[in-house]
């Protein structure tokens, strides 16, 4: 097995493509997050502000109709599309062509929303991050892996990862079962923890920041919406990963000295994002 590849400043600032001044929010992404279920807009409202602050031109939210006012309310820069469903969402379509979908964050488990994600990974020809439930309903429907694109983003945190490879007996097994699982089906996994390790085939890249104030919940919610958003942008589906991950995790480096690790929330991470680009700007100057 490889030696993982470090993602220090020096990876990053390879990667990371300083904003254009001419450029108009036409031309600077357009994303979609789906997801959402009753009692768990929280999660969707976290993606798509993330999404927005990690600098994608629009952003539309596509969830189950109890979530309309919520996201409105919540977010007035974001758009929203819904579903026919009350409190779950059970047929994705918009009329809209994003150059980016994240979908899985509140989503939950319906049967009907694990045959509406069947429908759209049929069809999908769009850059994809996969989170959360609409993991949890790839687990449970194996024989729809070979649907994904070449590339797709998959973010499991442990339990999640675990449903979809099997359990392991070490850190090892858990690499080397990630590794098989990523060539065959030719997917990026950003295994989630501590430390966060991005598997691109055999390549493994070790994430250098973030700390533990960043256990708690919706931060990964956060995460996905951060990477869609970078994606959008027109980033590689491995640099965005990787950008995302490091950015996700340098928002609670910075932000620790004052929220210490016990107030620290998801919606911290969002607050930081700004000042986490700042440090990028000044480490290209
Ligand atoms: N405000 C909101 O609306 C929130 C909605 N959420 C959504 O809730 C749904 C369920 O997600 P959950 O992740 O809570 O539930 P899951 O059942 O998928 O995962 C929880 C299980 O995973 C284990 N686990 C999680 N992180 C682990 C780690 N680092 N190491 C070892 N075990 C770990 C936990 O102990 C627990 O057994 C998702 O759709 C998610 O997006 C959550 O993100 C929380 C916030
Ligand atoms: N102790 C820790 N140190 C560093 N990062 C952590 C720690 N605990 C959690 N994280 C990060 O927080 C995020 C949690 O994601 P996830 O479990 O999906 O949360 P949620 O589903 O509640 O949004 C991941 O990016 C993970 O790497
Ligand atoms: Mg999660």
């Amino acid at each position: 097995m490889m030696n993982p590849i470090y993602i220090h400043q020096k990876e990053i600032l390879k990667r990371y493509k300083q904003p254009d001044q001419y450029t108009h929010k036409g031309i600077q992404g357009h994303a979609i997050i789906i997801g959402g279920s009753y009692g768990k807009m929280g999660a969707v409202c976290l993606s798509s502000k993330a999404c927005l602050k990690t600098g994608c031109g629009l952003v539309t939210v596509f969830i189950p109709k109890c979530g309309y006012d919520i996201l409105q309310i919540a977010i007035p820069e974001v758009m929203v599309i819904t579903d026919n469903q009350e409190k779950f969402i059970s047929n994705i379509i918009f009329d809209i062509t994003p150059q980016a979908i994240g979908i899985g964050p509140g989503l939950g488990l319906e049967i009907e929303t694990q045959q509406a994600v069947y429908k759209l990974l049929q069809t999908n020809k769009i850059p994809l991050v996969i989170d959360a439930d609409a993991l949890n309903i790839l687990s449970k429907n194996k024989e729809w892996l070979p649907l994904l694109q070449p590339k797709t983003i998959i973010s499991p945190h442990p339990k999640e990862l675990e449903r979809l490879i099997g359990k392991w007996n070490s850190d090892a097994e858990k690499l080397e079962k990630s590794i098989t699982f990523s060539k065959e089906y030719n997917l990026i996994i950003v295994m989630k923890g501590a430390p966060t390790r991005i598997i691109d085939g055999d390549t493994i890249y070790g994430n250098t920041t973030g700390n533990a104030a960043l256990a708690t919940a919706g931060t990964g919610d956060v995460l996905t919406g951060m990477i869609t958003s970078l994606l959008a942008q027109s980033y590689e589906p491995i640099n965005a990963a990787i950008l995302g991950v490091y950015l996700h995790g340098l928002t609670a480096d910075i932000a620790l000295p004052e929220t210490g690790y016990q107030s620290f929330i998801a919606s911290d991470v969002i607050t930081n994002i700004g000042k986490a680009f700042l440090s990028l700007e000044n480490l290209s100057k």
